[in-house]
């Protein structure tokens, strides 16, 4: 039996949402004071439980607002569990809000060794793979000016060529999406697919069923916070098509 690479332990999360309508600053301020603030907490996820095998590609489906993000960045170590716990081992990309751990005030050069280093990479490793990084980035001379005047594209291009350069042993997707301008979309698109398929652990968050069936052998599937099955990919994402189709019938 390969070794467990992603535990999720009856995870639940919970946001807290204003259940009033506060008009200002002003009143937000003197509300906190007075404590006075009223929430309602919304369970995004509701005793989530499984787990990941190593080598594994798993799709998560599910319609809109299921809590496949939630679910993605509960693992990646981005929302943390309100009950319940995440265990990883090994080091995790997350292809999620891409260069959203830069500094702004530092360049492209000092985020590479600083984001490398969040994603577990050393110094030596960064400086063997630093001209890689800056070549698919194809950020050219801009890699010396600080992170803060870059364009959002330019971000999540430094963002993904340091992701997917680390050389990480699992990869977690929120849609394959091509990142950046024209040219970059179908180059990050494609080494996207090409990480995918190399054998690493696999975590695909996407409403493209055709996409889910050609890189993922196992599925789950949410529905409002909760697994509604854990199963085959190819049986799973006929289930859940049929659901779809009856919900699409019904209006
Ligand atoms: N930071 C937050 N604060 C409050 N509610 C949140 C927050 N993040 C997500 N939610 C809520 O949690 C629920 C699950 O959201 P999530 O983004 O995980 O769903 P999803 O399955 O990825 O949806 P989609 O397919 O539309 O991207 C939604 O109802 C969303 O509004």
């Amino acid at each position: 039996m390969p070794k467990v690479d992603v535990e999720v332990n009856r995870v639940s999360v919970k946001f807290r949402l204003d259940s009033e309508k506060i008009d200002s600053l002003k009143e937000y301020f003197l509300k906190l004071t007075m404590r006075s603030i009223e929430y309602t907490e919304f369970n995004a996820l509701k005793s989530i439980d499984f787990k990941i095998h190593n080598g594994e590609r798993i799709g998560i489906i599910g319609h809109n607002g299921a809590g496949k993000s939630t679910l993605l960045k509960t693992i990646a170590g981005v929302v943390k569990p309100t009950e319940g716990s995440v265990v990883v081992n090994g080091s995790i990309a997350p292809l999620l809000e891409l260069g959203a751990g830069f500094d702004a005030d530092l360049t492209g050069v000092e985020n590479i060794f600083l984001n490398g280093a969040i994603l577990g990479r050393s110094k030596k490793y960064l400086e063997e793979k630093f001209d890689e990084i800056v070549e698919y980035s194809g950020l050219g001379k801009f890699i010396h000016t600080p992170v803060k005047n870059y364009s959002s594209g330019m971000r999540a291009r430094l963002g993904f060529s340091i992701a997917t350069k680390v050389d990480p042993d699992i990869l977690i997707v929120d849609e394959i999406l091509g990142v950046g301008d024209e040219n970059f979309q179908i180059k990050s698109s494609k080494t996207m697919k090409e990480m995918m398929t190399s054998g690493k652990t696999v975590i695909l968050v996407s409403h493209n069923l055709a996409q889910v069936k050609q890189l993922t052998e196992r599925v789950i599937w949410l529905h409002e916070g909760e697994v509604r099955q854990i199963g085959k990919t190819n049986e799973l994402c006929r289930e859940y098509k049929d659901y779809m189709d009856e919900i699409l019938n019904k209006k």
